[in-house]
């Protein structure tokens, strides 16, 4: 579905952000993109995803791509209905209104994401989860069958990570290319099946993301002791990631 091979990206004359990404992702796949700020996740994605053009190397997308950026604050006071209609644009011709296919299309993206009770809601109002699930149907809504998301659940807290990160395995489960930045290798190990980790300029490497997120590799990538202990998660061994912040004092109970 997604195809990006030597890709390169420098901004004006500056350093390289990086260089030589191959990558290819498949439907029904999901590929998880870590690293320590700054190093690129953001400008690789907006490559990937065809907002940014890379200085070189060629991307080959197979599908129309759904992009959903950083969510910040909203800005303006849309209704969840029409922040989803936004995705429509491509199928309305201008100046004129969304007709009943394209709100049936934005009504069936935001079942998808189960959030249908929030359609007549002002999205200035709705939580930060929920305005990530907006965008995500917002994303749907133009009928892609790749989705890039940039940290779609670095802003949550642990409910809602569950619940972005649920309907993303669940729409890469239903066949969509799902390309995703996050700080949290545990995201990575639970929902994607390889992981891009961009360790500087010149290395990065991409790999399942079992082998690749070792202790090791992660403990070298940030800059702290990190383990890797497999927990019994709801009946099934996984691996979970363990940060030693360095701070040795018994937990408090
Ligand atoms: N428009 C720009 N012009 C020049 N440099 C930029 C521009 N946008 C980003 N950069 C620089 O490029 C580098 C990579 O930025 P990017 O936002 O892609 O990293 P990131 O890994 O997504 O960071 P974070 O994890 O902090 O969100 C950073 O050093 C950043 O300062």
């Amino acid at each position: 579905m997604l195809d990006a091979t030597g890709l390169g990206f420098r901004y004006g004359r500056g350093e390289w952000i990086f260089r030589g990404v191959d990558l290819q992702v498949e439907a029904g796949e999901v590929l998880a993109v870590l690293g320590p700020n700054a190093r690129g996740k953001t400008t690789l994605v907006t490559c990937l995803a065809g907002v940014r053009k890379p200085t070189e190397g060629e991307v080959t997308r197979r599908a129309v791509i759904g992009f959903v950026p950083q969510s910040h604050g909203a800005t303006a006071a849309f209704s969840v209905l029409n922040m989803v209609l936004m995705g429509r644009a491509r199928f309305v011709r201008a100046y004129a209104s969304p007709g009943p296919a394209d709100r049936e299309a934005a009504a069936a993206a935001l079942d998808r994401v189960g959030i249908s009770h929030l359609r007549d809601r002002d999205y200035q109002t709705v939580s930060g989860g929920e305005r990530q699930l907006v965008l995500i149907a917002r994303a749907l809504a133009t009928g892609c069958r790749t989705l890039i998301l940039d940290e779609p659940a670095s802003a949550l807290d642990l409910r809602n990570q569950a619940r972005v990160l649920g309907v993303l395995h669940a729409l890469a489960e239903d066949g969509m290319a799902v390309v995703m930045t996050s700080h949290h290798p545990e995201h990575a190990l639970r929902i994607a099946d390889q992981t891009l980790l961009i360790v500087n300029a010149a290395d990065i490497r991409v790999d399942g993301t079992a082998k690749l997120l070792t202790g090791a590799t992660l403990s070298s990538l940030y800059g702290l002791p990190v383990t890797t202990p497999e927990v019994n998660i709801g009946g099934l061994p996984q691996r979970v990631v363990v940060p030693d912040y360095g701070i040795r004092r018994p937990s408090a109970g």
